[in-house]
């Protein structure tokens, strides 16, 4: 079974965010030297940043001298580009921290010379940095319910579909920018938890396809189904509104 953990508004849920990841930063930094974690772009950003720089219970706590950081997706733009994950969260909370920076790995699609076969260079090379198992997946969840760029549908099935690759790309995104880096479930499979994060109303009907009907050709959807108990959900009140199910 998933865990939801929703709240709302005036219970201020980047907090509780915050406190979720002081857990997991703590749980791994008790076995290892190093906190792995993995980032969406979209939404969860700004999430984030009030999570880890303008909380100022948890923002002191964090130890990010320790924490390396990957990204589950990335949009093929310059990592400079308003479209950029990287740069959405270079400048939401890379550059707002007034201490110790993390260690951090964007998927730097500026490594190849952009001709034949350049996007599987730049995933077989992400492939070769991302840690086998990374201690935290945080990741968004689209209208469409898709995460990373694991995007619904016939066209996109062969992503969802991998197992031997942990890094794909495809060139027709559903949502622009069009050519996108992702990771794939094997990513998933080996992580040790998986945490989404979805807010606001406009969530409302994805989120009843997720959590009422179970439709598994929603990506997110899929997540939950094959990796129910390591996944968690921070939700708000909005975004679950008409979800009927019991959590
Ligand atoms: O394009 C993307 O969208 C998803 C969801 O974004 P949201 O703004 O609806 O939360 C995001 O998780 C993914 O990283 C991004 O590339």
């Amino acid at each position: 079974m998933v865990t939801i953990h929703k709240y709302s508004v005036e219970e201020n849920l980047p907090h509780k965010l915050g406190e979720f990841l002081l857990q997991k930063q703590e749980d791994a930094l008790n076995h290892s030297p190093v906190f792995n974690v993995a980032i969406s772009g979209g939404s969860l950003i700004n999430v984030l940043e009030k999570a880890l720089v303008a909380d100022k219970a948890i923002a002191p706590r964090i130890q990010w001298d320790k924490w390396h950081i990957y990204f589950v997706d990335e949009r093929i733009v310059p990592l400079d580009h308003p479209d950029s994950n990287y740069g959405a969260f270079k400048a939401a909370v890379l550059d707002m921290l007034p201490g110790a920076q993390p260690h951090v790995y964007p998927i730097d699609d500026s490594l190849v010379d952009g001709g034949a076969g350049a996007y599987e260079q730049v995933a077989l090379l992400y492939e070769q940095i991302l840690p086998r198992k990374l201690d935290l997946l945080l990741l968004g969840c689209g209208p469409d319910g898709h995460t990373c760029s694991l995007f619904p549908g016939d066209h996109h099935k062969y992503l969802i579909e991998e197992k031997q690759r942990r890094v794909m790309w495809c060139h027709d995104s559903p949502k622009p920018p069009s050519d996108r880096i992702t990771i794939t479930l094997p990513v998933m499979e080996d992580a040790g938890a998986i945490c989404f994060v979805a807010l606001g109303a406009s969530k409302q009907p994805t989120m009843h396809q997720i959590f009422d009907v179970k439709n598994t050709e929603m990506p997110s959807a899929l997540v939950n189904e094959l990796f129910d108990a390591k996944v968690n959900w921070f939700v708000d009140d909005h975004a679950f509104e008409t979800v009927k199910t019991k959590y």
